[in-house]
């Protein structure tokens, strides 16, 4: 079971973070086991990417002067067969359209992560919005992420009402409608910390994107029954609830789906 090998594996996570959540993206990581490093340094990008189990990659805050970096950490972690995790925070924006453009033909992205207006960018379809916030649609149209995995080669885990993860031919979908969790700031990139936690110690990615869901479900739910209508105290607990967790506890609280 995943989770368990990230506790025996504690594998290290390197993360090229926004400057507005890095700490809840650190703090998950370190919760369930793994171990978490942010760098902002080219010059310690190859020493780092040779002992990292996982990239992940959020352009939160990117800034044109990173792109060499990212490159290098992509290409790396593809050259030595780690993975590497995309969150294309705002992607539909032009200016971060262009730098992902840019790194797309450089790296190789084995797992997307985002909101779907973020991913209905990777299937050049017209996305609900161009910020930072979910989309809210009760309708899910599955054939978006599925479009995005098929035309970029990597695993889609849109979050949102209902999560999906997909690779295109097989697609999951992890029920998780949480108006606590969608109000914190930072649970996606915090989600696609995770997601960088199971990918290091499987192949599996589509396995990895649904513990990784199925993980902040169950721990957001428990979080928001604790804390009730008090979103403010959502993270500290939500951050108790990922010490705590057990594969039991997920796979009797959170809700999944064949898509
Ligand atoms: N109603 C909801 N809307 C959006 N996300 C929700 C909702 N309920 C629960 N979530 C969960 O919140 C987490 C963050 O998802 P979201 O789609 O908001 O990411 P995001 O937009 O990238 O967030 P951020 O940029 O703040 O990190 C996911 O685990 C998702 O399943
Ligand atoms: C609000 C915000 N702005 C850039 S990154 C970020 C956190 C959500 O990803
Ligand atoms: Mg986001």
């Amino acid at each position: 079971m995943l989770l368990e090998a990230v506790k025996q594996q504690k594998p290290l996570i390197l993360n090229y973070a926004n400057t507005v959540t890095q700490q809840h993206v650190a703090d998950g990581i370190s919760m369930i086991g793994a171990s978490p490093l942010m760098t902002q340094e080219v010059l310690e990008v190859p020493e780092l990417v040779e002992i990292a189990q996982a990239v992940v990659i959020n352009i939160g805050t990117l800034q044109e002067k990173d792109l060499p970096m990212v490159i290098l950490m992509g290409q790396m972690a593809n050259r030595a067969g780690k993975p590497v995790i995309l969150d294309p925070v705002a992607v539909a924006m032009p200016y971060r359209s262009s730098f992902i453009q840019r790194l797309r033909v450089a790296v190789k992205f084995d797992i997307i992560r985002g909101n779907a207006a973020e991913i209905a960018w990777f299937a050049e379809s017209k996305g609900q919005g161009q910020g930072i916030d979910a989309d809210t649609q009760a309708s899910l149209q599955i054939n978006i992420p599925q479009r995005a995995a098929q035309l970029t080669g990597a695993v889609i885990i849109q979050t949102g009402v209902v999560d999906v993860i997909t690779d295109g031919e097989k697609t999951w979908l992890v029920e998780n409608d949480n108006p606590l969790l969608a109000v914190n700031v930072g649970a996606g990139d915090l989600l696609s910390g995770l997601v960088g936690c199971f990918a290091a110690v499987t192949q599996d990615y589509v396995q990895a994107g649904l513990t990784a869901t199925m993980l902040m479900a169950t721990a957001g739910t428990l979080a928001s029954d604790q804390v009730e209508h008090q979103p403010g105290q959502l993270m500290p607990v939500l951050m108790d609830q990922l010490y705590k967790m057990t594969w039991t506890k997920m796979q009797q609280i959170s809700e999944v789906k064949q898509g």
